[in-house]
């Protein structure tokens, strides 16, 4: 079974449909990315997925058991609280320090525990949320749009660490993302949302859809010539994708009418 089983959701708010009759799946070590432009319903494809926000129809099945770890847009902080990197992810209770050791060495930051959060960039305050996620070693991480505000090569940067925490840990990703062409080389699967499910399939396959290009406009065939050049040559550890293989039923690029 797979991990998260999404089937036909429709989600409402009063008598406006956000999203209708998706359907989509996410096997164990998969990552898969949801684009799709500004108010298309990704984050609340996502609170569905968690249990936040009730569909008006269909349904999402989780693998019994299934650990999810969720990395925010963005948390609010107030700068003048006084407490450490080590303290924060210490809040929930029964986290042991080895606990976060463990977490913030995923994440990338393995020096960061005495750090005071309000100092930390934006680059590494995301690794500290991701080690948050990571604390409970979930089956699945769940990112909403994480690099929102860093510059390009954060993103890349911190889409390469994703890539490496599914490497170490085998976990699978559900991510939302504007920046299909940061996050092309990362990902196995794509699914452009609308509303609807636009398009779906390999990276390359999507960035050159009719249907993508309709919602993004054509300038991705430079994404694409990026990605192929990131392609192109030897990744070292970050192109190791050896031990997940999938059985993809997705990947062949499918289309659907739009409603
Ligand atoms: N709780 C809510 N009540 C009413 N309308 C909402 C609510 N949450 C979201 N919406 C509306 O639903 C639509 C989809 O929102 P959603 O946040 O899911 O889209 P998104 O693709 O994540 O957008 P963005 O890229 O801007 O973050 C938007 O038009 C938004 O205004």
């Amino acid at each position: 079974m797979s991990l998260i089983d999404v089937e036909d959701l429709s989600v409402r708010y009063g008598a406006r449909t956000v999203l209708s009759r998706v359907s989509l799946r996410v096997e164990p070590g998969e990552i898969v990315t949801i684009v799709g432009p500004n108010g298309s319903g990704k984050t609340s494809l996502l609170r569905a997925i968690i249990g936040a926000v009730k569909p008006v129809k269909g349904r999402v099945l989780r693998q019994s058991s299934v650990k999810i770890g969720y990395v925010p847009q963005k948390l609010h902080i107030d700068e003048t609280l006084p407490i450490t990197v080590s303290r924060f992810l210490k809040l929930p209770g029964g986290v042991t320090t080895a606990d976060i050791q463990e977490a913030l060495t995923q994440a990338g930051v393995p020096d960061l525990s005495t750090a005071q959060l309000s100092q930390l960039s934006g680059g590494q305050f995301q690794r500290i949320l991701l080690a948050r996620a990571l604390i409970g070693k979930p089956d699945i991480l769940l990112l909403d749009e994480a690099t929102q505000g860093l510059d390009q090569r954060g993103s890349a940067s911190f889409y390469q660490q994703i890539e490496t925490v599914r490497r170490d840990t085998g976990c699978a990703v559900l991510m939302i993302s504007h920046e299909l062409h940061v996050v092309m080389s990362a990902s196995d699967r794509v699914i452009c949302l609308n509303g609807h499910v636009c398009c779906e399939g390999a990276p390359e396959v999507v960035a050159s859809a009719p249907e993508y290009r309709a919602l993004f406009g054509t300038g991705t065939g430079g994404a694409l010539a990026l990605y192929r050049h990131e392609h192109d040559h030897d990744h070292g550890d970050h192109g190791d994708h050896g031990d997940h293989t999938h059985d993809h039923d997705h990947d062949q690029h499918k289309t659907e009418a739009a409603e």
